[in-house]
This record gives structure tokens, sequence and C-alpha cells, in this order.
């Protein structure tokens, strides 16, 4: 057996979580997929640059037969069959509690997007997660303030380990970093996947920010191997697949037939998507170029082809298709902002549950209802809308590029957003706070990585702003220096000028870091 080490110091009943067998399982799940794993991260940067020369991509002429035969997914399993709301959140002791609490029917407890992979976080969302899945979660906060689970249903949880490309520094496995996703998704299976069967659930999951059906195809023989490790049935396991990726939409079917026999869904994972254009097709010019982020919303041209596509697709095979986040949330204490969120999350999951989604997400407890209300107005009696077959929809490859018909404008109050975001969400994270509330919307690494990635195009591109200057890295470089002043003493000193760094490196730097989460690791 191949040596595995723990370097991560002491974290609160590690000893639970970082047993022999639990590493052993581990290391096998290294020895038999680390090195895939590394070939296909290498595959995506060859596609990628292609994509970029050419200003193309389409569906796969190879995998046409998969395409065109019939075949669908396993069937749903009972706690799975009606997913019309869904909390998405961190794994943070207090919250996870709320979000099984809140009344959704799925909770994806986020060790993506929402998390700051920090040792402590890595380890503690595993210990609040057996426990969870156990029913024994509870809290004190330092307020005196007790939490418990109520009576009565709680959320189904669908965990989300980190991405292909993340490494955990703090295993290493034959002297080499271990692989984020194996360990989260590792981790978690070992732990739980029996005690989630013997209460009437079982082993589920989002998978995050793949590129291909081969990538698909890593995860399925994961799980295969996984299930006959720990003597589960083969088809145990459930997983949702987040296509939050431009050349991930051009793969929906083959996706969905690599994991036939474990797939549940797919999910518009609209922030990932959007960053995901702006970085395929960073250095392809203007045809490319998006507006402020403000501007670029759910009925867009390319957005809409995208989640129509995934309608479509998802019930021809019979999977489920997952709506995404609106990043509008309530605050508790301006009744204002909260009248003006709702309004918005009401209009955002009216259009998905009458574009025949058949769940959502939301990122607050305070949402549940209204995603509730607008897709039990559509479902009436019924669960889901896997019947509604969509037919109707027909999608090329030019409508899921046409970034060009994108209405808004690039304006200098969107640069100077983008930079101010970044660098406050850049501070959250690296104070071990992945997803914060930031003028009254969430953001989370996803929606970060937008702000980033859409300045790094603006400067390549020479962007004219509404003001008739043009974006350069000096431009952006005086913002920084103002948005540094603006939040001294607002952001706790010791993150704010990291997160300064840190912003310049991954805006400006020639070579375009592939995700702002790849250096951000290395100052943690
Ligand atoms: C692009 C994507 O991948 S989207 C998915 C990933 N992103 C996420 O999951 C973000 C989820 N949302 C959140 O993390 C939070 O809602 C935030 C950070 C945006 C805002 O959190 P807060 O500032 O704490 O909000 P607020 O003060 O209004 O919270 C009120 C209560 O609701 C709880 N709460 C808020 N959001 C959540 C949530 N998503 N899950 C569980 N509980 C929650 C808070 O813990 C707090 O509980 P308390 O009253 O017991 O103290
Ligand atoms: O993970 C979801 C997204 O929108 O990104
Ligand atoms: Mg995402």
């Amino acid at each position: 057996m191949v040596d595995i080490q723990v370097l991560g110091g002491a974290v609160e009943r590690s000893e639970e979580i970082l047993t022999p067998e639990a590493l052993e399982f581990l290391a096998g799940l290294h020895e038999r997929f680390a090195g895939r794993r590394d070939e296909l991260l290498a595959a995506r940067a060859a596609r990628r640059e292609e994509a970029s020369r050419t200003g193309r991509l389409d569906f796969l002429a190879e995998t046409r037969e998969v395409r065109e035969s019939d075949w669908r997914v396993a069937g749903a399993p009972e706690d799975l069959v009606d997913r019309r709301v869904e909390i998405t959140g961190p794994t943070e002791r207090k919250m996870a509690i709320n979000a099984l609490n809140s009344g959704a029917r799925v909770w994806l407890a986020d060790l993506e997007d929402a998390n700051t992979p920090h040792w402590h976080n890595v380890v503690g969302g595993q210990v609040n997660l057996a426990d969870a899945v156990r029913g024994t979660i509870a809290f004190t906060s330092p307020e005196g303030k007790e939490y418990a689970l109520k009576p009565g249903r709680h959320a189904v949880i669908v965990m989300r380990p980190r991405g292909w490309h993340l490494d955990e520094r703090h295993i290493t496995v034959g002297g080499r970093r271990a692989v984020g996703a194996l360990v989260d998704f590792g981790l978690y299976f070992f732990h739980n996947a029996k005690a989630l069967l013997e209460r009437g659930s079982g082993p589920y999951f989002y998978l995050p920010k793949m590129e291909s059906h081969l990538e698909a195809r890593l995860w399925n023989d994961v799980f295969t191997h996984a299930q006959e490790a720990l003597g589960i049935p083969h088809g145990t396991v459930r997983a949702t697949v987040l296509i939050e990726t431009i050349p991930a939409a051009f793969e929906m079917e083959e996706i969905l037939h690599e994991l036939r026999d474990h797939a549940s869904g797919l999910n518009a994972g609209r922030w990932d998507y959007l960053f995901s254009i702006i970085k395929y097709f960073r250095d392809a010019g203007a045809d490319f170029v998006l507006p402020d982020r403000n501007d670029v919303t759910m009925t867009a041209p390319f957005m809409r082809a995208y989640t129509e596509l995934l309608v479509r697709t998802c019930h021809k095979r019979g999977a489920f298709a997952m709506g995404g986040m609106a990043a509008f949330i309530p605050n508790r204490r301006d009744p204002e902002v909260t009248e003006s969120a709702l309004a918005k999350v009401h209009d955002d999951k009216r259009r998905e549950a009458g574009d025949g989604f058949d769940g959502s997400w939301v990122a607050h407890p305070d949402l549940v209802a209204i995603c509730d209300e607008e897709f039990t107005a559509v479902l009436g009696a019924e669960p889901n809308q896997l019947g509604r077959l969509r037919a109707d929809v027909s999608v090329t490859a030019a409508q899921l590029l046409d970034i060009r018909s994108t209405p808004g404008n690039a304006t200098a109050a969107g640069l100077r957003g983008a930079v101010d975001v970044g660098v406050r969400y850049l501070a959250s994270w690296l104070g071990g706070n992945g997803a914060a509330a930031i003028h009254n919307l969430m953001e989370d690494a996803a929606t970060a990585e937008i702000s980033r990635s859409q300045v790094w195009q603006w400067v390549r591109n020479e962007v004219k702003l509404d003001t008739g200057a043009t974006v350069t890295a000096d431009l952006v470089r005086g913002l920084l220096s103002d948005v540094r002043e603006a939040l001294t003493g607002v952001v706790p000193a010791e993150h704010l000028g990291p997160a300064v760094e840190l912003f310049e490196q991954v805006a400006l730097a020639d070579d375009f870091p592939d995700f702002l989460t790849l250096p951000a690791y290395e100052r943690i």
C-alpha cells in the first residue's frame, strides 16, 4: 500500500475522521485514480487553447452515437424524487443545522465554492457532516443560543467535494499532495455511506467544474471502486453534475451517459459558467467580451440557450434538471433590501419552474418558501417535471457561443465594483469564510472568479468604458489602491494586504491563473 501521511495540525475530533482505515481507503483511491486526474487536467489546457484560437467549440463527432441512441439514467431513490428546493451552504456547524432545519428538500453541503479549504474547515466539515448524517449535530453559539435538529423532516444531504483541480496539501500520498476531490469524497463516503443507507438515504454528491465526459468517467470509476471496497451495491451513489463550464455544455448527454448508473441530474451552475466562458475565450477577441457582470442575466440569449438545452437533455434521459443560484439575499436588518431580494428571487424561480426545471437553489433560509411557492405553483401534485420533455427545444453551438448579443455596457462603475468585490471576497476567503454577503449579494469563489477574470479580459481587449477611458493594467492598479484605502479599517488588516496582492496577481498577471483558489491556497 502506498505511503499516506497527514501533515495538518490538530483539529478537534480529527481522530474520528482521520482513522487508519479511512486513510487506507484514501490511499487506495489515490493509487488507482490520481494519475488519471493529472492527465485529464493536462488535457483541459490543450482544448482551451484550440477553442480560443478558433473562437469555436462544437458537439463531439466521436460521441454522436451516445447522443442519438436510447438510454436513461438510473431511477431516483425515494428521497431524491422531489428536489424542488435545495439550500446551499458551507458545512460550518451552525449553518449545517440551520440548513437541515430550513424546510428545503435538499442541503447542498458545500466543500467547494462556499468553502475555504483551511485544514480545520476540511476536517471540521467532515466532523459536522458525520454528526448531521447521524442526526446528533448540535451547537451552542458564543451568545449561548442552542442549536439542534428540529423534530420532523430534515433536508437530504448532498455533499459537494472540491473540483478536480485542487490539491490537499495537508495529506500526502506517495510523497505527493493528495487530490482535494478524492479527500473530500473519500472521507465522506467512508464514514457515512453505510449510515446513510441504514437511514433510508444514500451517499449523494454534487460534482463541480467538470470540463469533459472523460472527467465524469473518472468519477464514475471512483464510485464503482468505492462501493465495491465498502461492500455497498453498485448504483447506490447518486451524483448531480454541475454544468458550469462552457466545454461541459457541449457534453451534457455524454456526461450523463458516463454516470448513468449513478446519475441523478444536471445543475445549471450559472456563476462558474459565466466565469468559464470568460476564461475560455479571454484572448479570443471582442466577440467574447461580456458587459458588466450585473448586466448579464439569465435572459441573455447565450444563457437561455444553455438552460433550455440542460432541461431538454435531462428530461430526455430521465435525469433531474436543477436550477441555479440567484445571488440576491435578504437582510433581516433592512426591510427594503429584503423586499427587493425576495421579488428578484421570485422572478428567477418562476422562470426556472416555467422552463421545466425540477427544482432550484437558494442561498439563505429566508428564501426557501419563495422557491417552494414558485415550483409548487407549476408542479401541482407532481414531485417533479421529468415528464416535460421540452421537445420544442433545439439549441445550436452558435447559440451557446453567442456572447456578442448580450445587452449591456462596460462601465467605470462596473470595473470599480469588480475590483472592490474581488478584494473583499478574497479577504473573506483568506480569513476562512468562503461565502460572504457583500453589497447585499451572495459572493463565493465562482462569483469572485467572474470579477477577476472580467478585469483580465477587459485589460487584454483594451475595452472602452462608458466614460471613454480605456481599461489598462495601470487603471486597474489605481483602482486597487483606492479600494485598499477605502477598505482600511473595514476589512481585517491581516487579510487586506494579501487580498489586494492576490487580486493583482489573478486579474493582471500575463499568464492567466486557471483558478484564483490555486494561488490563494498557497497563502493559507
Ligand atoms: C455559485 C455557487 O456555487 S452558489 C452555492 C455556494 N454558495 C453558498 O452556498 C452561499 C450560501 N449562503 C451563505 O453562505 C450565507 O447566506 C451568506 C454568507 C451569503 C450570508 O450569511 P449571513 O450574513 O450569516 O446571513 P444572515 O445574517 O442573514 O443569516 C441569518 C441566519 O440564517 C443563517 N443562514 C444564512 N444563510 C444560510 C445558509 N445558506 N445555510 C444555513 N443557514 C444560513 C445564518 O447562519 C443565520 O443564522 P442564525 O440566525 O441562527 O444566526
Ligand atoms: O456552483 C454554482 C455556480 O453557479 O457556480
Ligand atoms: Mg460553481
